[in-house]
């Protein structure tokens, strides 16, 4: 009996995950935390939110994958996400999505045309952020702003601060990844380790090697929390 119910169940370590990360330095970090384990394909989806899309879109119809997972370094905003931390997104939103009018900003959901934001598989996003704290690596929740330009000054950061006063972290192809996703009915998640803060561009502080370092680690909590 025991047996037939674990046949029949849906067992997390039976499933295949898809990890979707923009640059090949991103891709070989990830690959260190994964250690060969077979049941993670790990591809370079390119930079920014289409080619993200197109990439994850032409992977997940070629492979029935049950999971979708962007992991990359990112930018964090200050009093949120300091650099080398771990953001586990609770959802993905695209930040600049919309219509602008002279005061406000409207969403793609406030305009009635679709939707600005994708949640995060839930159950497995808290179980992530359990795996990091119990390695003692520094982890926040929060959502992951997909943006098409890295901001790169103040007055855009306060901007997206006011607007989105639950993001933790800003990058470039979580929304675009989900979107492909979506359409697949496949979960959704996304890991970003923190190499800089948002704010007025300072590309010589970016701490690359940092983040390449504890995107590894994340690469390694993940295999650890699909495969217990
Ligand atoms: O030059 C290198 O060695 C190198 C190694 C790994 C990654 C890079 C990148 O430039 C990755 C671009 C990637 O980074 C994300 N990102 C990082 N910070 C921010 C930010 O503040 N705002 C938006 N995106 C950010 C983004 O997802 C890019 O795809 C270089």
């Amino acid at each position: 009996m025991k047996q037939k119910q674990q046949k029949n169940q849906s067992r997390i370590e039976d499933k295949h995950v898809l990890i979707v990360t923009s640059v090949e330095a991103e891709k070989e970090a990830v690959k260190r935390g994964l250690q060969n384990t077979g049941k993670f394909t790990v591809i370079t989806g390119g930079v920014g939110p289409m080619a993200a899309a197109a990439s994850t879109a032409e992977a997940i119809a070629a492979h029935p994958y049950d999971y979708v997972v962007v992991m990359g370094i990112a930018g964090g905003f200050k009093g949120r996400a300091p650099v080398r931390s771990i953001v586990v997104a609770t959802e993905l939103i695209a930040s600049d999505m919309g219509a602008e009018t002279e005061d406000t900003f409207l969403s793609l959901d406030d305009l009635g045309l679709g939707t600005s934001s994708i949640e995060a598989d839930r159950a497995i996003s808290e179980d992530l952020a359990l795996c990091f704290n119990h390695r003692q690596v520094p982890v926040y929740r929060g959502a992951v702003l997909t943006s098409a330009t890295v901001t790169g000054t103040k007055q855009k950061e306060e901007v997206l601060r006011r607007r989105y006063p639950n993001a933790a972290a800003e990058a470039m192809e979580g929304f675009g990844a989900a979107t492909a996703a979506a359409q697949r009915g496949i979960p959704i998640l996304e890991i970003r380790s923190i190499s800089n803060e948002v704010g007025p561009r300072n590309r010589e502080a970016w701490d690359i090697k940092g983040a390449l370092s504890s995107l590894e680690t994340a690469g390694a909590v993940l295999k650890e929390a699909f495969l217990k």
